[in-house]
């Protein structure tokens, strides 16, 4: 939140909540806060990063950020006083799980918003559809017992509600998020291997009841939630789960439609946001 200019016993409701700074952090979104001219100004500006595992899935994001907003650095932008951060961390869990090991720390961002592309095991699903992920699984973690594949809750090496999990789950709450996403939600399992297989397919399908696959979705729920960084991960439809055909997969329409869905939300976030700005 940006308070700036304030005058003197002026009420302000406290439209964005930053999960750092000082002196307001611990508010609840809703509170109005009284401010008189004895106290230090805050100011707080809003830094949200953007994380996706390939440049080519937000590069028109990314070329609308760029005639927007102000360029503050190598994929650094400034927009409505607000800094905006795009991280590529690379295909799979473990590439997603070091950047953002390394970065959530470091730069401590107010929100984290993941845009992929995806698979989905629903067939009634429509390609080129976005969603926002509320829970995530891994899918691939575990172990093969004579051709039986257990997890690691199975094996007993991870209890289904150790923190962060929630019954084997990463869930978003959305808590400290401003408001809930516009979009479906979604169940969502990460693998390591694109599944292409019908037994792959049907042992995911039986254990988790999934209706999106990625790559990176578990690691960043699990980051998130670790280092509490208020998140949303859109995913859109590319491809049906099903034995690999990639002559079928509609890239170019999950990456428009993904494109507009994260513009569309990054507006919201820092419109809202500006909002603060505002003096009366
Ligand atoms: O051409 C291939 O064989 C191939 C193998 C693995 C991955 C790809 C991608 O282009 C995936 C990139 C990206 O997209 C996400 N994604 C999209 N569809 C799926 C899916 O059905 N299952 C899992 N992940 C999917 C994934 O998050 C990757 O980051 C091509």
């Amino acid at each position: 939140m940006l308070l700036k200019n304030f005058r003197k016993n002026t009420t302000f409701e406290l439209i964005y909540s930053p999960a750092s700074g000082q002196g307001v952090r611990n508010y609840n979104w809703g509170t109005v806060l009284m401010v008189n001219a004895t106290q230090s100004p805050y100011f707080y500006t809003m830094k949200l990063a953007i994380v996706a595992a390939t440049r080519l899935e937000i590069q028109p994001f990314i070329n609308a950020l760029t005639s927007l907003a102000t360029p503050l650095g190598a994929d650094v932008f400034q927009w409505n006083g607000h800094t905006i951060a795009i991280w590529i961390t690379g295909i799979g869990p473990m590439h997603t799980a070091f950047a953002l090991g390394q970065r959530l720390p470091a730069w401590q961002p107010d929100f984290a918003l993941q845009a992929g592309i995806a698979g989905t095991f629903r067939h009634d699903w429509e390609p080129g559809s976005v969603v926002a992920i509320s829970r995530e699984v891994n899918g691939d973690l575990g172990a093969e017992d004579n051709g039986q594949f257990l997890d690691l809750f199975e094996i007993g090496l991870c209890q289904p509600d150790d923190a962060p999990y929630q019954e084997k789950f990463l869930v978003n709450t959305f808590a400290g998020w401003p408001a809930l996403p516009a979009w479906p939600l979604a169940t969502g399992v990460t693998v390591n291997t694109v599944s292409g297989s019908a037994p792959t397919i049907a042992r995911l399908e039986t254990r988790y009841q999934p209706d999106i696959e990625s790559m990176e979705g578990a690691a960043f729920h699990y980051a998130c939630l670790v280092e509490n960084v208020p998140f949303l991960q859109l995913r859109c439809i590319s491809n049906y789960v099903e034995v690999r055909d990639k002559s079928k997969w509609k890239i170019g329409l999950a990456v428009k439609n993904l494109n507009e869905a994260l513009l569309q939300q990054v507006q919201q976030l820092t419109a809202t946001a500006a909002h603060a700005n505002i003096v009366n």
